[in-house]
């Protein structure tokens, strides 16, 4: 049988993020795709013009009609809106026993657009991070969800040590926002802690890379693959997505979810990095 898995995220109708970013590229990967969606916005690559959150009720039907029916082997959180929507996500996460959760803590949107009230941070660390198998910050993210300042790496190395003693069992810090030759995540487990590179493109096309890249993460956990073997391969998708890009509107325009099946994926590296600390 197919791996079945689940998004719980926003709509993006542009479709370079959110839902359908996770949708396409959970196709791409070969796993079957459900959703429950908590925000509708009204986007394209040029900006968030609207968004309207669905009822924390209708979030909660969302998630009883999958987790009755489908056997979720994997799962991932990316737009979640506010608190309320947090607590009945994290509810139902656990009513359910999604195992396998990928928590992409989405708070901005590239071109700047709020899509996590500020309020709503303490309900990410304390509600749904305990429950994570991976949580998948950038730089800015992980500000927030540290309160610290991330500008060397060995700030990285500190926060990403901060977000494991919330309760996940791996950090993946992301480097999309960083300058230099390479885009490089930090990935951070209790016992090891690894420095995975690619050749930074220069693009303006980076529309959801955060959500199809902690999509390919939730698609390759729910096929059974370890989670150092699954964020290689969701780089290598996303190296593959952002290389071969599709030129689509006028503004940050979406990655190619088809390239990682067409096309071969170049230099993405995985480096054991000895820290201090571990
Ligand atoms: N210009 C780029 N070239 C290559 N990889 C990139 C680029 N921008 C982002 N990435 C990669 O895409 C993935 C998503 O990262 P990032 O863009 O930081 O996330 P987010 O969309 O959450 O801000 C990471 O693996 C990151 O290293
Ligand atoms: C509905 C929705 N969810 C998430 C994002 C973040 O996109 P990105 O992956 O580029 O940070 C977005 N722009 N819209």
């Amino acid at each position: 049988m197919r791996p079945q898995v689940l998004t719980i995220a926003g709509s993006d109708s542009g479709g370079g993020a959110g839902i359908q970013a996770d949708l396409k590229t959970f196709q791409e990967l070969g796993v079957f795709g459900t959703s429950v969606l908590t925000a509708v916005t009204a986007q394209n690559t040029r900006g968030v013009h609207g968004v309207e959150a669905v009822s924390p009720e209708l979030v909660t039907q969302q998630l009883d009609a999958i987790g009755s029916d489908f056997t979720i082997a994997a799962c991932k959180t990316g737009m979640l809106f506010d608190a309320a929507r947090i607590e009945v996500v994290a509810d139902g996460v656990r009513r359910h026993t999604f195992n396998r959760l990928v928590v992409d803590p989405v708070m901005i949107a590239k071109g700047g657009a709020s899509l996590l009230q500020d309020s709503a941070v303490q309900a990410l660390k304390t509600s749904l991070l305990p429950l994570a198998t991976v949580v998948t910050p950038n730089v800015p993210e992980a500000e927030v969800l540290t309160g610290m300042t991330i500008r060397t790496f060995e700030d990285r190395i500190k926060a990403a040590e901060q977000m494991l003693a919330y309760g996940v069992r791996a950090v993946i810090l992301k480097g999309g926002h960083l300058d230099g030759a390479t885009a490089d995540d930090l990935v951070m487990t209790a016992s090891e802690t690894f420095l995975l590179s690619a050749p930074r493109i220069q693009t303006s096309d980076t529309h959801g890379t955060g959500c199809t890249f902690s999509a390919a993460l939730t698609a390759e956990l729910a096929k059974g693959h370890s989670i150092l073997e699954a964020t290689v391969t969701a780089k290598r998708f996303i190296q593959c997505a952002i290389t071969h890009g599709l030129d689509i509107g006028a503004g940050h325009g979406p990655t190619n979810h088809w390239a990682y099946a067409t096309h071969e994926e170049a230099g993405v590296t995985l480096e054991s990095i000895t820290t201090n600390h571990r």
